[in-house]
This record gives structure tokens, C-alpha cells and sequence, in this order.
């Protein structure tokens, strides 16, 4: 069994996780983290008893759990400082949390590699999302011309997603740098044309209703091609995150990112 603890367990990530965790075989949920803690961690994920209190206190929780892994839905304000609690002490993070920077990212797999344990970084658990990703690199070579649309919940605190980021990382390396649209145009309201990203715009949408979406659209001579991935429930992210907790533990010491890196 694999012995997992959850960082942000009564968020709407980390609840999920609770309960996807609870649901596999060969999963042991051994503990669980909020800012507010007394509850059972299943009263959030509507689960049922699962018999672990939420505690406040993530270094504790590892001393008296010992876990394997570390799963963190947290926020991007924290993550780098609980991913680093969990490598100092052994146990795998496997981060879904966004907003790292590279210089934090580079910091963790320098701390994995002194403490000899793995870390793994998701933008996007959801396949889904994976193979949008993989498919808008595929066409950004011969459509270079492409603009990024991510729509999320109004409680989503990040912009542009961590997932339209790597979206643009990956395309940057399959196409020449240029700048898009008019070479005179003029925002008459700042903002309009989106973030740039290496001559590509991202575009971000905050509404209720929304759970977790994105579009990548190329634009051609004559033509568009529009490649859409929706997550419409957070159990989209589910398969990714069990199976981000059992190949972590064959993983190398340092950072590994990104789903299709683990995927067979
Ligand atoms: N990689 C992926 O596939 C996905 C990634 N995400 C990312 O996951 C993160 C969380 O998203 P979401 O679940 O919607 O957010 P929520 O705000 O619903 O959940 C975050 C939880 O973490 C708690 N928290 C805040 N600080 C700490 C801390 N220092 N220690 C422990 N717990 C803490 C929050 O408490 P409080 O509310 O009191 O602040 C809250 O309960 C975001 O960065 C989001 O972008 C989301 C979906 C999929
Ligand atoms: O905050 C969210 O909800 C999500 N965050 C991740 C991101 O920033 O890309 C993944 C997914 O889009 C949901």
C-alpha cells in the first residue's frame, strides 16, 4: 500500500483527491491538511468516515503519518514552501498546485536530488488536456499562428492557467518566434489583446459555472482550426493524480514533469 497524505484537503481539488484516494486499492489515505482542521477529511469530499482528522500542521502530519506522498492542491502562494517541507522529510510531492516559478521549480529538483526524492509537477492531470496539448504542438507547425482562450471559476486565483503556460512552452519549441497580429495595432482599452507569450496571445476567462477549459486556435490562408479540451467535474483530474502517486515512487531523485512523462 501506498501511504498518501493530502495538502489542502477541504479545497475543491483536494477533496476530490480524498475521495479518489479512499476509492483505490492500492491507496492508504494516512493523513490530510487545511488551514482549518478538527474535521474528518471524508465530511468535505462526501465520502463518509474515513477516520483521518484534518490537521493544520503539515511537518507533524508527516512525522506521525510517515507517508510515501504528499498530494498538494494548495495555492500558488504556498506551494513552493510545503514542497519543500515534504522533500526535506522524504516523502514524494506530487503537485498539482499552479503558479511555480522555473527558478522554484529548478529549486526543487536541486532539494529532491540532495534528499534523494522525486517530485512530480502537473499544470493538467486531466488526458484530456494532455492530448490537447500534444495535438496544438502538432499542428503550431504548420499553422504558426495561434491564440490561447483558458476559461476557469471566478475563485481561480492564478492567470493565465498553469495549463495555456505550458500550452505556450511546449508550442515555443515547435515554431519560430514571431510577433502576431497587425504590426500598428493599438489596445484602446489595455489588455484586449491578451497576454504575449513569445508573439502568442492567452486570453483569460473567470466566470461562475466554468469548471476548467481551453482553446487553442490557429489560424491559417483561408482557414481556423480550434482544438478544445473541457473538464466539466474535477473527477477529470482524478486518474492522473492515483497515477501520479504510484509511479512517483519509481521515479529518479529531483523533478519530473508533466502527465506524459509518467503515462506507458
Ligand atoms: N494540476 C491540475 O490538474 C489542477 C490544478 N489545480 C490547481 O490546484 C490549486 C488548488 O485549486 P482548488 O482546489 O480549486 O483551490 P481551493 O482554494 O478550493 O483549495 C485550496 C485549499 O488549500 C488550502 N490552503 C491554503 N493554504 C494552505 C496551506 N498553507 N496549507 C494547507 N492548505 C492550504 C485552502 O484553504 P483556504 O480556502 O482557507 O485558503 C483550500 O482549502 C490551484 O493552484 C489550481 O490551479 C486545480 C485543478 C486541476
Ligand atoms: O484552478 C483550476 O481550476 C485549474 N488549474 C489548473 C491550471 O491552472 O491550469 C488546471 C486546470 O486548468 C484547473
Amino acid at each position: 500500500m501506498i501511504k498518501v497524505i493530502v495538502n489542502g484537503a477541504c479545497g475543491r481539488m483536494g477533496s476530490t483527491v480524498v475521495d479518489a484516494v479512499m476509492k483505490d486499492s492500492e491507496l492508504k489515505l494516512v493523513g490530510a491538511v487545511d488551514i482549518v482542521g478538527g474535521m474528518d477529511a471524508g465530511d468535505k469530499a462526501g465520502c463518509g468516515k474515513t477516520g483521518v482528522i484534518v490537521s493544520t500542521d503539515l511537518e507533524a502530519t508527516i512525522k506521525e503519518t510517515n507517508p510515501d506522498v504528499m498530494v498538494d492542491f494548495t495555492q500558488p502562494s504556498v506551494v513552493f514552501n510545503t514542497a519543500s517541507i515534504a522533500i526535506k522529510n522524504h516523502v514524494r510531492p506530487v503537485i498539482g498546485t499552479t503558479g511555480l516559478t522555473d527558478e522554484q521549480k529548478a529549486q526543487l529538483d536541486a532539494l529532491g536530488k540532495e534528499n534523494n526524492t522525486p517530485c512530480f509537477i502537473a499544470a493538467n492531470f486531466a488526458i484530456g488536456a494532455v492530448l490537447m496539448m500534444k495535438m496544438a504542438c502538432e499542428a503550431a507547425k504548420y499553422m504558426p499562428d495561434v491564440e490561447i482562450i483558458e476559461l476557469h471559476h471566478d475563485n481561480k486565483l492564478d492567470a493565465p492557467s498553469g495549463t495555456a503556460l505550458v500550452t505556450a512552452e511546449m508550442i515555443k519549441q515547435v515554431r519560430e518566434s514571431h510577433k502576431q497580429g497587425h504590426e500598428n495595432e493599438k489596445e484602446k482599452l489595455a489588455g484586449a489583446r491578451g497576454a504575449e507569450y513569445d508573439g502568442m496571445r492567452i486570453h483569460s476567462v473567470r466566470l461562475p459555472g466554468y469548471v476548467a477549459h481551453q482553446e487553442v486556435i490557429f489560424g491559417g490562408l483561408g482557414q481556423t482550426l480550434t482544438i478544445r479540451h473541457d473538464s466539466i467535474d474535477r473527477t477529470s483530474f482524478m486518474p492522473g493524480v492515483v497515477l501520479a502517486c504510484k509511479k512517483i515512487i519509481g521515479l529518479n531523485a529531483g523533478l519530473t514533469c508533466n502527465l506524459d512523462n509518467i503515462m506507458d
